[in-house]
């Protein structure tokens, strides 16, 4: 169990992510250098849950790697994840742990703020999922959905197709209208884009904006975003009292509110629109895919989904708000495709204080990261871990288990805003597919997907598209 190490004077105090700690302070700390300047970087990369099963294999629970220029200590195991996520002491801080990768372009949203500062504008930005809110994103889910969903099947017999783009540029266009309140059209296009191209930034090998790299891309949709949203936020403040009708979460966020009533500052509201976007996007369009993939090769289960579907809606593939908790199958089945392939198998903090674990000291000011994807695949907590089983997830069965054994969504301070809205698109998109297409994949289909940051297949999932 962890627990809080003594305080020694000589604690290496970090107070910005970039400070390095004295890579000695890690000497007792078993691991792996890896290749002079690059360290394991490029080993990591190739494949990084083979890296992390034998890096843990190896040198157990809490072990150290050089990647990316810095040494790392991964934390492994629920008891890990427990401890850092619900982080009772309060010793990691979220900013610093996700800062190297995200902070030049998504600056101010909530992983990267801490403690007080982080608690009171979550507070605040939470009344854009509150029931009447999402009631309207339920709406205009089942609108776009259909229409799409529709449109990829064409009007003949089975249609072959490529998943995870479609999808991706569904996510998007969806979330114009439900975070932004702005149709499908030329201005949602111009949106997309400056988003598409900052998402592709934030993880770009080259991480200076110099010319004709991802990175000027990114930094130039950044300062379109950042001006097309703070004209915004000042109009929908203007028209706030007039206007009371519009849901949309842009909307919600422009006039949210702190405990004493006043409104955020403009840029504080912009930064945290950015940020929402961006960790919705790419984690709905990942586990999307996973999903249709594996009923596709489980037809048993997708042909339980389709029942449970058409029982609940009729037949029509409309799910309203109100039936959002029935299809508990399709509920289960989602939970699992999380669990195989989590949209962020990773997560990084920084050790503000040492603290133990697994019998080690783990030193202030040490980059630290626990590791979901492996622990959804251990047997202790899994059996036979390859396996697609919704079964796992009744509620005895999730009773039965650790709680953190389960982190799609992290857990404690920082979990997941918009896991409800993440649960909502899903089960639209499955009501729409399942009750009108069979969804096939070739015989022995097995494509080969890139892990990380964000799991994709990478030749987008060839599906075919039966009607029913
Ligand atoms: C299947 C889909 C999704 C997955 C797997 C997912 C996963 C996660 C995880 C693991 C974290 C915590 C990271 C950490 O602790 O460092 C997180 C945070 C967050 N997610 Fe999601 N997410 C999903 C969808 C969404 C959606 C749809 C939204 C918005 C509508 C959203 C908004 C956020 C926000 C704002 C945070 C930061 C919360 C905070 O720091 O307080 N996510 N998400």
């Amino acid at each position: 169990m962890a627990t809080l190490a003594p305080h020694q004077a000589a604690e290496f105090q970090p107070s910005h992510w970039a400070e390095r700690l004295p890579p000695e302070r890690l000497d007792h700390i078993p691991g792996e250098k890896g290749w002079p300047v690059v360290g394991h970087t490029f080993n990591q990369l190739r494949d990084p849950h083979a890296f992390a099963r034998r890096m843990f294999e190896t040198y157990g629970p809490v072990y150290k790697v050089r990647t990316m220029g810095a040494w790392h200590v991964a934390l492994i195991g629920a008891e890990a994840n427990e401890l850092m996520l619900f982080d009772r002491a309060k010793i990691f801080s979220s900013d610093q742990g996700w800062s190297p990768v995200l902070h030049r372009l998504f600056p101010g949203g909530l992983m990267l703020l801490d403690f007080d500062h982080h608690r009171a504008d979550r507070r605040a930005l939470s009344i854009a999922f509150k029931p009447g809110p999402m009631r309207h994103y339920a709406d205009s889910l089942n609108r776009g959905i259909s229409k799409r969903v529709r449109e990829w099947g064409g009007t003949g017999g089975p249609r072959d197709m490529r998943f995870y783009p479609a999808i991706k540029q569904l996510t998007l266009d969806l979330a114009a209208d439900s975070f932004i309140g702005l149709p499908f059209g030329p201005e949602a296009d111009r949106i997309n884009t400056a988003f598409v191209d900052m998402v592709q930034a934030s993880i770009a090998p080259i991480r200076k904006p110099l010319p004709f790299t991802k990175m000027r891309k990114g930094v130039d949709g950044r300062a379109l975003l950042v001006d097309y949203f703070t004209r915004e936020t000042l109009r929908r403040r203007a028209e706030g009292a007039k206007n009371d009708q519009r849901q949309d979460m842009f909307s919600q966020f422009a006039t949210a509110e702190f405990e004493d009533g006043s409104l955020m500052e403009v840029e504080a509201v912009v930064d945290h629109m950015n940020f929402l976007m961006m960790a919705a996007h790419d984690t709905i369009t990942s586990s999307a895919t996973s999903l249709v993939y594996l009923l596709a090769k489980n037809p048993r289960w997708q042909d339980r989904l389709r029942e449970e579907l058409r029982a609940i809606t009729g037949g029509s593939g409309d799910l309203s708000y109100d039936d959002l908790a029935r299809p508990e199958l399709t509920e289960m089945a989602f939970k699992e495709a999380l669990r195989m392939i989590p949209p962020v198998p990773s997560i990084p903090r920084r050790a503000l204080r040492s603290f133990e674990y697994a019998g080690y000291t783990v030193p202030a000011g040490a980059a630290v990261g626990i590791n979901p994807h492996l622990v959804h695949h251990m047997e202790e907590h899994w059996p036979d871990p390859e396996r697609f089983d919704p079964e796992r997830f009744t509620a005895d069965k999730v009773k039965a288990r650790h709680k953190y054994a389960w982190v799609p969504f992290g857990g404690g301070a920082h979990m997941c805003l918009g896991l409800h809205f993440a649960y909502m698109q899903i089960k639209v998109l499955m009501a729409q597919l399942l009750t009108r297409y069979r969804i096939e994949v070739a015989e022995g289909y097995d494509p080969d997907w890139q892990a990380w940051p964000i799991p994709q297949p990478k030749d987008g999932l060839a599906i075919t598209l039966c009607p029913l």
